[in-house]
């Protein structure tokens, strides 16, 4: 009797131990998903292996990896002297109407239009503050195409045409481009200050879509010999556009809808860029690359026609790019940001500028198959200003002889200095908001480690009871 009662006992105890067994099993396993919840693909465990590019360094100090320039210049040219020059350029009547084709003929797969708030459609352009010099007779285009945006007739862009090139500026098509931006059809003027790139909901499996097509189609399966140092530029140009395109929804997003309350949101700062030092890393990189394609250009950008109609504007327009372009302290501290010298110096230089181009330009047509105007907008855009960073950079040597041979749209000057602009914002944004980011996800993870861990202890008690 007393042995089966010690025996029953016995398999009471086991019985617990087990389910407390289990359920520590459980929290961990539970505990383990949450730490490593990044759920998001890196470039390293996809189908295009890159895991050099991904050495993980949680500091950002030294050198910007392949740049001439450290991070802490970086920061200070940036919050000194960059931003503050580029927000004004951004404003000015030249810089802040462009012309773009948004139709949806996505060449890829059907659009499945997955946008989900109203802020995804672009904005009309109010007829009073387009400059008159762009005004021109509207040229055969449907007013009433609305198959490929969410919003309604009021969300809709101006159609108005530029098919008058501005004086001085070159009517050339950007090879690294899929459009042909010398053809005005289906054009459509946007003032980009109307339409600011922030969170506009577009997400899910149309936008992973995007995003995979850009990342397959520019590291297709490299083995690691094979990466060289030219495809490791795209990619981290994509990358790092990837990264500012993310850190503008973070600083701009949609915290209440029914409040209409708008603001920062530092946990998808965090889970998108933070938590990923290479994706900041690119960003850095990426805007270091921007900046000398426009210092490079600097003779170019001074001396082109940039006659709006607004004189006055133009003038502080004029002075705003000398003081981007010519400036000392940004000479001083970081003259050369990167060092384009270095690329296509092996025998197959030229094939390989070739094929580069030719899956940026395939990128570039990925943008037609954006499921959301807004986001279409910012993405042509970029991509274009990216386009012309490489035509710059790539096209033109520092020979004497450099200058005839650079030709920009105005299109291609006022992405280019757009681009300049958003990469500055979030780099600022970055660097302002990163260690408080961080600091707060650190501390909501601790509140939960301190949770599991009052949870084992009492788990534990309960055991040896
Ligand atoms: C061209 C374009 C423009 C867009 N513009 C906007 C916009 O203005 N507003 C808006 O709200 N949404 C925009 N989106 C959608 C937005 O970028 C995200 O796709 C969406 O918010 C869903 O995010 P996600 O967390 O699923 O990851 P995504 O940002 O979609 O990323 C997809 C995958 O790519 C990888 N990845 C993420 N970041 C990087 C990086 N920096 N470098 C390398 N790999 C990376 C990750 O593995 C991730 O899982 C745009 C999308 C595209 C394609």
């Amino acid at each position: 009797m007393e042995d089966k009662k010690i025996e029953s006992d016995l398999t009471k105890k086991r019985r617990r131990q087990w389910s407390v067994a289990t359920c520590v099993v459980i929290v961990a396993v539970f505990f383990a998903t949450f730490m490593s919840s990044s759920g998001t693909r890196t470039m390293g465990n996809n189908s295009c292996q890159c895991p050099l590019w991904s050495q993980e360094a949680r500091k950002y100090t030294g050198m910007v990896e392949d740049c001439c320039c450290d991070y802490e210049t970086v920061d200070f040219v940036n919050e000194e002297i960059l931003h503050p020059i580029l927000q004004q350029l951004v404003t000015t009547p030249f810089f802040r109407y462009f012309k773009v084709k948004l139709w949806c003929d996505c060449p890829f797969w059907p659009d499945d239009g997955m946008c989900r708030l109203r802020d995804c459609s672009v904005c009309e352009c109010s007829e009073n503050e387009f400059p008159e010099l762009f005004k021109l007779p509207i040229k055969g285009l449907p007013s009433d195409d609305f198959k490929c945006q969410e919003g309604k007739a009021e969300a809709t862009v101006d159609r108005t045409l530029d098919s008058k090139a501005f004086r001085g500026w070159m009517e050339v098509d950007n090879p690294w481009t899929n459009d042909d931006e010398t053809d005005n059809a289906e054009m459509t003027y946007v003032n980009l200050l109307l339409n600011p790139e922030r969170y506009t909901g577009y997400t899910g499996p149309s936008a992973t879509r995007i995003w995979d097509a850009i990342y397959d189609e520019n590291c297709p399966n490299y083995s690691l010999g094979e990466i060289c140092p030219e495809s490791r530029v795209l990619y981290k140009l994509i990358s790092g556009l990837h990264s500012s395109i993310s850190v503008h929804i973070a600083s701009d997003y949609l915290l209440d809808e029914a409040k209409n309350l708008w603001g920062n949101n530092l946990k998808l700062l965090y889970d998108r860029v933070l938590r990923h030092p290479e994706r900041v890393k690119n960003l850095y990189f990426t805007f270091l690359f921007v900046l000398r394609a426009v210092t490079k250009a600097a003779d170019y950008l001074e001396q082109a026609e940039y006659n709006t109609g607004t004189p006055v504007e133009d003038m502080k327009m004029q002075s705003l790019v000398r003081q981007l372009v010519y400036n000392p302290k940004l000479q001083a501290t970081c003259p050369l940001p990167f060092d384009e010298a270095k690329l296509w110096q092996g025998r197959s230089g030229p094939e390989l500028k070739q094929q580069i181009q030719k899956q940026f330009k395939n990128i570039s047509a990925i943008m037609d198959c954006v499921g959301c105007e807004k986001c279409r907008l910012w993405g042509k855009l970029q991509v274009l200003g990216m386009g012309t960073a490489l035509k710059i950079l790539f096209s033109v040597n520092d020979n004497n002889d450099a200058k005839p041979h650079l030709q920009l749209q105005r299109i291609e000057v006022i992405a280019l200095g757009n681009l300049l602009n958003r990469l500055s914002e979030s780099v600022k944004f970055v660097h302002e908001m990163g260690v408080m980011a961080e600091k707060a996800e650190t501390e909501e993870k601790s509140v939960y480690t301190n949770k599991i861990d009052s949870w084992l202890s009492y788990w534990k008690s309960m055991v040896t009871k």
